[in-house]
């Protein structure tokens, strides 16, 4: 398995300060940056856009930024964010109209493609495109806000996802969204997630190295207790 992977959202970030903030974060031992993007239609928030994606990236950022659309229809601001310099696009199946064919979209414009699923969402949307997906994105709270609490019933839906992947032939990250702290991240971890999005946990301390070296410490521990 690919090594765990930290993804601060930048959601819980100080957006007056972005460029400065994802540049903390990544010096501070970040893997990923995960960018929410919400558009007040498929969830009751507004965030940011391609153009924000775009100022990271002529600002200097060069780390894998993972766009998580939580918007409704989806193939035009994929297009937007491929142009925008995406690293990870991935998108909510019931918003989109043809999954097949946005997953391939995001594919063919040069970008990693994934599906995202609510707590309530059946997983059986993965079912006829396993071959094009390079992400499963479970949430572990519903989505449109940062610094909600971690929805339990998530791990066994995680346990699901990683027997689903590891019996296919495909490399696809398991990612989980949603209340991630150093406190229960462990425990995500062993039911299989490989990807982890922490948005309030990291930017609402002072310190971010430190509570990325203690999610990693954490990680250690399930590493060896899952023998990987
Ligand atoms: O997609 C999201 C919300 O819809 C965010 O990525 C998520 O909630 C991260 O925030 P936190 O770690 O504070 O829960
Ligand atoms: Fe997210």
């Amino acid at each position: 398995m690919n090594p765990y992977l930290i993804a601060p959202s930048i959601l819980s970030a100080d957006f007056a300060r972005l460029g400065e903030e994802v540049d903390n974060v990544l010096n501070a031992g970040a893997d990923v940056v995960h960018f929410d993007v919400m558009d007040n239609h498929y969830v009751p928030n507004l965030t940011i856009g391609p153009m924000v994606c775009e100022a990271l990236r002529k600002h200097g950022v060069t780390a894998p930024i993972d766009v998580h659309l939580m918007v409704s229809p989806v193939d035009d601001l994929i297009r937007m964010f491929i142009d925008a310099g995406a690293s990870y696009i991935t998108f909510h199946p019931e918003a989109s109209n043809h999954i097949d064919r946005s997953l391939q979209l995001i594919r063919d414009g040069g970008c990693k493609a994934g599906l995202v699923f609510n707590p309530a969402t059946p997983l059986s949307y993965i079912d006829h495109v396993m071959d094009k997906l390079d992400m499963i994105l479970l949430m572990s709270v519903n989505p449109g806000f940062g610094g909600q609490k971690f929805i339990p019933g998530t791990l066994d839906k995680l346990r699901e996802a990683r027997k689903r992947i590891d019996a296919s032939n495909y490399n696809i990250r398991l990612e989980i969204d949603g209340g991630v702290k150093t406190d229960n991240i462990r425990e995500i971890a062993e039911a299989g997630a490989d990807t982890f999005v922490a948005g309030s946990a990291i930017f609402n301390t002072d310190d971010y190295r430190a509570t990325i070296d203690a999610m990693r410490a954490e990680l250690e521990q399930a590493r060896r207790a899952v023998g990987q």
